[in-house]
């Protein structure tokens, strides 16, 4: 182990099983160092599926860079009605919010804002965009350390978030500056997507979590994650893991083809992943890459995954592309599924089971992502609700849900959340089937209770999921 990850790993040990109150009395995880880099987190037992891990809260958590994102209250985070911060900052608040947690950055905000500066929208804007590596500078000497001990991305286009709270006008001391930067380069190599708000209105925010931060990637991975309401991380085994072994979770979305997750990774993360998934041309026989032969319809595979821009070739008549070729048609493809209007379904179906089936496998990513978007439009659209689906549709989502847990279960994915999302859209289908022929829904009572074991720490899952995994499957 070289001298940065020795230290590391011992920061990391007594930070934070000491300071973040990670330690039970017989945890599940510990922090050793990863063939695949650095340090990792591993099983110390057997953990069986659905079985916590850990859970983590964040050192850090705040709004991120998004163009368009609604807004929260600076002080806690909630998506309630607001109002500009009465001292000026240019920060908004919640009505009910005592601002006292927003006290110290609102003060700093204003030492650092010459008084010439106007409160404009776009100023308003830009500090709500970039204000989170603020609220590190406000954070206990040992909190400091804990992201002082993680890895950071230091090229470019990282920090970026500092340079536009200068071009507003705030001016930093020179080590708060320094520390500012390190900290918008761990978030970028560490942090973690959260959803707050209620299911009418959400919003999404960046968390750095200093435990989950230490876990690996893999695109077969071995966890799942969820937020609980007050933002917590909750990681729990989507598979059996024995002990000893490495615990993966995934960076990426796992239903995208191995050359968007390859490009993903390396853009975001700086690294190639060498997981199984990735080196199988096939994607476990799924072939979510895949195109179809111009010449035979067959399906073309890439010769070496790692290699996408190179050759590509058709399982039954042989013929090889580049990769050129398709990659643009995948940029097309997804250009179309882009632009399409998020309410036009009948086009979305019509492109599915149309233009769609020319060109590519039934379970390219392209298609997957098309009928995710027809899964969250049935049942909950205006137009679409339950009560309004005529038959037929109601088969075509349930048809879709199967299809995609299927893919799910081909992509080793285990007992992830878009498993339990799934599940429970098709227990809704399958409900609204036996309301409508007056039969009981005891049997299908066994797809609720999954959803519900899966989904049962989640923020966003409704009240019906919630409570769900209390009710004894059959
Ligand atoms: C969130 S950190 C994970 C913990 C990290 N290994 C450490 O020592 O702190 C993410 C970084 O870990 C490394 N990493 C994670 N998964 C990897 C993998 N499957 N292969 C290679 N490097 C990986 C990459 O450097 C990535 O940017």
């Amino acid at each position: 182990m070289n001298q940065r990850t020795a230290n590391r790993l011992n920061t990391a040990i007594n930070q934070y099983l000491d300071s973040r109150d990670l330690l039970d009395k017989n945890p599940g995880w510990v922090i050793q160092e990863s063939l695949v880099g650095g340090l990792g987190v591993f099983a110390t037992r057997d953990l069986q599926p659905g079985e916590v891990i850990f859970r983590d809260s964040p050192v850090i958590i705040g709004p991120r860079c998004l163009p368009d994102c609604s807004r929260i209250c600076a002080s806690c985070l909630s998506k309630t009605p607001l109002k500009q911060c009465k001292n000026g900052c240019g920060l908004d608040l919640c009505l009910n919010c005592p601002s006292t947690g927003h006290q110290n950055q609102c003060e700093f905000i204003r030492k650092c804002l010459p008084k010439s500066v106007a409160l404009t929208e776009d100023f308003r804007k830009t500090l709500y965009e970039n204000y989170t590596p603020i609220t590190s500078l406000f954070l206990s000497e040992k909190d400091k350390d804990v992201i002082r001990c993680l890895i950071a991305h230091d090229r470019d286009r990282h920090g970026h978030e500092i340079d536009s709270l200068k071009t507003i006008g705030l001016q930093f001391e020179k080590n708060d500056e320094k520390f500012m930067r390190f900290v918008c380069c761990a978030m970028d190599a560490n942090a973690f997507e959260v959803t707050v708000g209620t299911n009418e209105s959400q919003t999404s925010v960046r968390g750095l979590y200093p435990l989950g931060s230490l876990a690996n990637h893999s695109c077969v991975p071995n966890t799942t994650h969820v937020f609980d309401n007050d933002q917590r991380m909750i990681a729990t085994a989507s598979k059996f893991i024995e002990k000893h072994s490495e615990i993966f979770q995934s960076y990426t979305r796992l239903t995208w083809g191995t050359a968007a997750r390859l490009y993903h990774l390396h853009i975001t993360k700086h690294f190639v992943c060498k997981c199984p998934r990735c080196k199988d041309p096939t994607e476990f026989g799924t072939f979510m890459g895949s195109v179809l032969c111009k010449l035979c319809r067959g399906i073309v595979s890439p010769l070496n995954p790692f290699k996408a821009a190179a050759r590509w070739r058709c399982r039954d008549c042989q013929n090889v592309i580049t990769g050129k070729d398709t990659g643009e048609l995948m940029t097309l493809l997804g250009s179309i599924l882009k632009n399409m209007a998020s309410d036009d379904f009948p086009f979305m179906l019509k492109f599915l089971n149309g233009k769609l089936k020319d060109v590519v496998p039934d379970d390219n990513q392209v298609a997957v992502e098309l009928k995710f978007k027809i899964v969250w439009i049935l049942g909950h659209r205006n137009g679409y609700k339950w009560n309004d689906l005529p038959t037929e549709l109601l088969q075509i989502k349930k048809t879709i849900c199967e299809d995609l847990l299927q893919l799910l279960e081909k992509l080793r994915c285990g007992q992830s959340k878009m498993r339990g999302l799934l599940l429970y859209e098709l227990f809704c289908c399958k409900r609204e089937f036996y309301n409508r022929d007056n039969k009981q829904i005891t049997e299908i009572q066994a797809l609720l209770h999954e959803a519900a074991l899966i989904l049962k720490y989640d923020a966003t899952a409704n009240e019906e999921l919630k409570n769900a995994w209390k009710i004894d499957s059959i």
